[in-house]
């Protein structure tokens, strides 16, 4: 830590801290995540050591990288690229939601994240505005793999955890052990409705609330979801709501959202997770017609020259 001075504080949490330190030899800023528990802890320093090593696999564009890691006086401090906002704070300077344009460069970006953790069989799990950061060039670096999980192998299950509420895929808040990739795009889906009027699209109070309000946009859970929630423990003696006319994803954002536009949002917010859009067939949505070929464009001008058919 001696060849970094702190410069402030950029997040915390119940892990410890990530700073914003400057490389006194060099002048760059890089973001230090520094661990509250010493590696006394068996179970701390079993989730520490699965952290950075899903960390140590993660090398993409969209995806913040993590530069090294040490340990000190018995903690482990963690050192990243640093980048200059998150989109929380971008939404708080725009209350009434960012342009169309803007919008569709950042889902577009999140989903190449997404795809990319998917292709190496991670998944984030708490992906939410805090954990998308945003550099001065417009480029968006998904953060903090904290809750991220390596895919069990086909039949694993996952353990329970509690990430961001809001942003919590149907499955996940009704204690579904054998969820996986397409929590994290159920997330993309509040995420962009958030991105698109300013206000988030699920903002539920405590679980019970947060899939009310889920089904008073998007209409019942499924039959067998219908069948989890009764049983659910947590659940008990609380009745579903009737919905007889959800408000509908239409009309939530009638002239705010273009057709591909809605069409790729309604892709995204299924509650069965099996009939949600994966990461790889949101990025060939017509959605992105237009970005992608522009994305293909500049790579064959910089990069593998156009395969000759
Ligand atoms: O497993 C992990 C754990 C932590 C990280 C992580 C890595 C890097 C960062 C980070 C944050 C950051 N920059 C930043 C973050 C938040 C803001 C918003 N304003 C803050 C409140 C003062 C402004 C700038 N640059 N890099 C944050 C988290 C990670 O990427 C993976």
């Amino acid at each position: 830590m001696n060849k970094y001075e702190v410069k402030g504080v950029v997040g915390e949490g119940a892990y410890g801290v990530v700073l914003k330190c400057m490389n006194k030899e060099n002048g760059e800023y890089v973001a230090i995540k520094k661990f509250k528990e010493s590696d006394e802890d068996e179970v701390v320093k079993k989730t520490t050591l699965r952290e950075v090593k899903i960390l140590r696999m993660l090398k993409q564009e969209n995806i913040v990288q993590l530069r090294e890691a040490f340990r000190r006086k018995g903690k482990l401090y963690l050192v990243f690229e640093y980048v200059e906002n998150n989109l929380l704070e971008i939404l708080e300077e725009r209350p009434n939601g960012l342009e169309q344009d803007d919008v569709r460069k950042y889902i577009y970006q999140l989903c190449k994240s997404i795809s990319y953790c998917n292709s190496m069989d991670i998944i984030h799990r708490d992906i939410k505005p805090e954990n998308l950061l945003i550099s001065k060039d417009g480029t968006l670096k998904l953060c903090d793999f904290g809750f991220a999980r390596v895919l069990p192998q086909k039949g694993g299950n996952l353990t329970d955890y509690v990430a961001t509420r809001w942003y919590r895929a149907p499955e996940l808040l009704l204690g579904y052990t054998d969820y996986g990739k397409e929590v994290d795009m159920w997330a993309v889906g509040c995420i962009m409705g958030e991105l698109t009027d300013g206000q988030p699209l699920f903002p539920g109070q405590n679980e019970i609330d947060q899939l009310y309000v889920i089904q008073k946009v998007l209409g019942p859970l499924t039959a067998e979801q219908q069948e989890v929630f009764l049983k659910h423990p947590g659940f008990l003696g609380v009745k579903l709501p009737e919905i007889s006319k959800p408000e509908t994803i239409e009309k939530r954002y009638l002239g705010k959202l273009s057709k591909k536009a809605l069409s790729f949002m309604k892709s995204l917010l299924k509650m069965d997770p099996s009939q949600r859009m994966s990461a790889d067939e949101a990025l060939q949505h017509p959605y992105f017609d237009g970005i992608r070929d522009k994305e293909i464009q500049q790579t064959n001008k910089h990069g593998r020259p156009e395969e000759r058919v």
